[in-house]
């Protein structure tokens, strides 16, 4: 079949659920800010520092993936470098297309040069406020909320917890925990989880990503996940049976055994529970060996509800067209299937429900029209 052009998939309206602030700057914003807090990089020129980070990302493995953080967080500690890097993420993610996103970040990471928890909340609204005027102005209108993330090896879950429940009527949609998952899971922050579900708010948990069922089991069943971060693990718990004898079909021909569902993977699709995928990502961390192999097709098939997310533009050298490109590539995917992703992730956002359909029936549904027709 033809495919679609970049191009296009660029012009359509897009949802992202799964964005991480300080994974997705713009790699010459990088060198600037650097130099004026003297953080010394890999490289100053801003082509070969983008081809570094994405080197240094290609791991295989999530914990290595991490460390390149240390260069982007280092320069993200003042009001100044968390506005101009907040900006620039609404202005690029708005000209890529994406008409709402989720952003997200540990506030506990940018306290190094003095700043308060609160002030660095304020600074990454003000430039998300600023980067969404500007891009209204240009004609790519988007909406940005943020999740506040908590880092799972440290303990200031709770604190986090209530900052963003403190902000949540001026940006903050929600909670999360990120960094490492193997040896750290999700009831380790326990008391968060229970104090953000008698607030009625909402929070994603990574899981499944660099540590199997048991973590999505707790993320879901011990914490309340109202999403799954990334949560691609979940395969582990659906059995593709190849080899089993084919079953005849009415036309005379034979089929092939559908796959079985164990329990976890049965209750997180009948519960509708959304899965923030994200292919270039998790085949950097070795949670997926291609994208063609990517389990995001199996999920596709049964019928989870899958998004597609970039994760950190940056470490990836990607962007939401990107990811949805690579997809369109690897699986035939058309205009129907990206409608399909788009429409699951405004459904699955942390936002009002009269809002979400605001944006579903008067801004996807009529530019996919337009596409599929
Ligand atoms: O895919 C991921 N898995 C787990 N943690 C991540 C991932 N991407 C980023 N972070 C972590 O989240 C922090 C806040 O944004 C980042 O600093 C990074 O340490
Ligand atoms: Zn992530």
């Amino acid at each position: 079949m033809v495919g679609i052009a970049h191009s296009d998939i660029i012009k359509a309206p897009k949802v992202l659920l799964h964005d991480h602030l300080d994974g997705g700057l713009r790699p010459g914003t990088i060198v600037e800010l650097a130099a004026a807090v003297g953080h010394e990089l890999p490289s100053t020129d801003p082509e070969r520092l983008g081809e570094w980070f994405v080197a240094a990302a290609d791991s295989g493995s999530l914990e290595r993936y991490l460390e390149t953080f240390a260069h982007t967080v280092a320069v993200m500690q003042t009001e100044e470098g968390l506005h101009r890097v907040a900006k620039e993420c609404a202005l690029d993610l708005a000209a890529d297309g994406v008409v709402y996103a989720e952003v997200r970040y540990a506030p506990e990471q940018h306290l190094e040069g003095g700043l308060t928890l609160d002030q660095v909340v304020e600074a990454v609204h003000a430039g998300l406020r600023e980067g969404s005027a500007e891009a209204a102005a240009n004609g790519t209108p988007i909406r940005v909320g943020t999740l506040l993330t908590a880092m799972r090896h440290a303990a200031r879950s709770q604190e986090i917890a209530e900052l963003a429940v403190r902000y949540r009527d001026t940006g903050v949609v929600g909670f999360d925990i990120a960094g490492a998952e193997a040896g750290f899971p999700p009831t380790r922050h326990l008391d968060a989880f229970e104090y953000l579900q008698r607030e009625n708010f909402h929070f994603t948990i990574h899981a499944g990503e660099a540590f199997g069922l048991p973590s999505i089991w707790q993320a879901i069943q011990w914490c309340g996940a109202d999403r799954l971060g990334h949560g691609v693990r979940l395969v582990d718990d659906i059995t593709v049976t190849a080899d089993t004898p084919s079953a005849p079909t009415a036309t005379g021909g034979t089929q092939a055994a559908p796959p079985v569902l164990g329990r976890l993977a049965a209750y997180v699709r009948d519960k509708r529970i959304p899965l923030e995928l994200c292919p270039s990502s998790n085949v950097q961390t070795g949670a997926a060996p291609s994208i063609a192999e990517h389990p995001i097709k199996l999920l596709h098939d049964l019928r989870f509800r899958v998004t597609v997310n970039t994760d950190n533009r940056l470490m990836s050298g990607t962007s939401m067209s990107r990811e949805m490109t690579l997809l369109t590539e690897s699986f035939g995917w058309g205009w129907a299937e990206l409608q399909w992703l788009t429409i699951n992730a405004m459904k699955s956002a942390f936002i009002p429900y009269d809002e979400r359909l605001v944006l579903i029936n008067e801004v996807i549904k009529p530019a996919y029209a337009k596409l599929l027709a």
